[in-house]
């Protein structure tokens, strides 16, 4: 596959894990996610906007009984995390003695999921862990296991397949990388 360059705002990125990839990594996800939560009914949190084409075509592939749900978190800006975590807006679900499973696009600082967790637990699930496309393990700040990543990748800003610079990006098939 070529290569592709392309300008958001002030920045060029370029094509650095194609759509082939990220599905192929998604269906082996899926695959150990079925094998794991077989007979237990997993709620699946999804967390917006940057999780919406990951949760898409993770759940078409999973097929054990499940729920899904959608709750909007927030932190970054320009491509920096705030380092503050927005209340959860949107769970609606009781969580109490469900095992629940957190669906990211990607784990960068860790800030997020970190305040996440924290929230979910006080709601007493019978188990709680995470999902996610996309982890930077060189930048996560927190001391905690993520037990499902489709891949890891260097500690460079990525845009596409759900993930945004300044609002634009998410809907590129690909995931991009920055290059200046
Ligand atoms: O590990 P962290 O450093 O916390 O970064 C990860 C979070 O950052 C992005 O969300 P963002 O706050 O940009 O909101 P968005 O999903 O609406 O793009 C991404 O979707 C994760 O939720
Ligand atoms: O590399 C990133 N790109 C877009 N959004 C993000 N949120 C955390 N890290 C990133």
């Amino acid at each position: 596959m070529e290569p592709r360059t392309i300008q958001i705002h002030d920045s060029e990125f370029s094509t650095y894990i194609f759509e082939e990839e990220i599905i192929a990594r998604i269906t082996m996800l899926a695959e150990q996610i079925d094998k794991d939560y077989a007979d237990k009914q997993p709620l699946f949190l999804a967390v917006l906007n940057g999780s919406f084409m990951f949760v898409s075509d993770l759940l078409k592939r999973v097929s054990i009984p499940c729920e899904v749900s959608f709750i909007r978190l927030s932190s970054y800006q320009d491509m920096h995390s705030t380092g503050k975590v927005k209340e959860i807006l949107g769970l609606t679900e009781d969580i109490f003695g469900r095992h629940v499973v957190i669906l990211e696009d990607i784990v960068d600082t860790g800030h997020t999921v970190h305040g996440l967790l924290q929230q979910l637990k006080e709601k007493s699930p019978a188990s709680v862990e995470v999902a996610t496309l996309l982890m930077k393990p060189d930048c996560l700040q927190h001391d905690m296991k993520i037990k499902y990543v489709a891949r890891s990748i260097p500690n460079d800003f990525v845009v596409g397949y759900g993930l945004d610079y300044n609002g634009l990006g998410r809907n590129l098939r690909d995931v991009y990388s920055i290059v200046s």
